[in-house]
């Protein structure tokens, strides 16, 4: 089955180290990209047939990526998200949560870097993420909390060889983001006073300069993270209908 490829720029840009962008044009990587999932060949107007192998493919798909502070509503609105537009969802903190659980040679390292804020290495993170991308059927991921600064940004590209389609941020005043963490009642070992406040420090000093450089891409739609979560959903919403129309 062909399916017609038209305005692709804008939703998908993979980036220089991707190691097939050195055998063929932009213009084939976007498609690629954008179809994945589809068809192991594709067909784009003007270019014609273009095939690729299923490991070539296999290195592409469409993700977007929530961002925002501990407790601005990541979590939450991603179930609506998956809900209403069938996205995987990948969160990078409950990943790193079942790798504890799992006691696996970095759950102890895991454990105590989150009751401390601070942030687990990227090839640790990386490694969680890649493995549920690797062996998801679907290839359309909401990818929530990651990347956090700009060394898990900058390993990701390397490593996964792509860019964020489209990037939101959850923008929430802090004492929202301390009231919604104390209230959470999850269980979580750094929902507690003495953990929130080095992780609001760790999220302005690391995650938001990330924020800015896809704003400054144009990749960025912020969200007014104040408000119900339907109210919330609303901004939300819009955002991945536009997307739904062209995939
Ligand atoms: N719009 C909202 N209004 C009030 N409470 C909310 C709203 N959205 C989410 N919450 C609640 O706030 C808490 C934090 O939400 P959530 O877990 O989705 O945040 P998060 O951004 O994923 O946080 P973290 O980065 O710590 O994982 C949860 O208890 C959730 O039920
Ligand atoms: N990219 C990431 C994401 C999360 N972590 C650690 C540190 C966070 O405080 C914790 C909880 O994440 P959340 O569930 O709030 O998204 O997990 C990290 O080190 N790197
Ligand atoms: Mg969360």
């Amino acid at each position: 089955m062909w399916r017609r490829v038209s305005s692709l720029t804008q939703f998908v840009s993979p980036t220089k180290s991707s190691s097939i962008l050195n055998q063929v044009s932009l213009i084939h990587v976007y498609a690629c990209t954008f179809l994945y999932g589809f068809d192991s060949s594709i067909y784009i107007e003007d270019l014609g047939i273009i095939h690729y192998t299923d490991t070539q493919l296999a290195k592409f798909f469409f993700f977007h990526v929530l961002s925002g502070g501990p407790g601005s509503g990541k979590g939450t609105q991603c179930e609506k998200i998956v809900e209403t537009f069938g996205f995987k969802h990948l969160s990078a903190g409950d990943l790193l949560r079942r790798e504890i659980d799992s006691k696996s040679e970095y759950g102890s390292m895991i454990l105590n870097t989150i009751k401390d804020g601070r942030i687990v290495p990227s090839e640790v993170t990386i490694k969680l993420i890649q493995k549920e991308m690797e062996s998801s059927d679907n290839k359309k991921f909401l990818i929530d909390g990651f990347p956090r600064c700009e060394e898990n940004r900058v390993a990701f590209e390397q490593i996964i060889g792509a860019e964020p389609n489209i990037v939101l941020f959850f923008d929430c005043p802090v004492e929202e983001m301390v009231k919604r963490v104390l209230n959470r009642n999850q269980g979580r070992v750094d929902d507690n006073m003495d953990t929130i406040k080095k992780r609001l420090k760790v999220f302005e000093a690391l995650n938001l300069p990330v924020v800015n450089y896809y704003a400054e891409k144009g990749k960025l739609h912020k969200i007014c993270a104040l408000g119900t979560e339907d109210e919330i959903f609303e901004q939300v919403w819009p955002v991945f209908a536009a997307c739904k129309q062209v995939i």
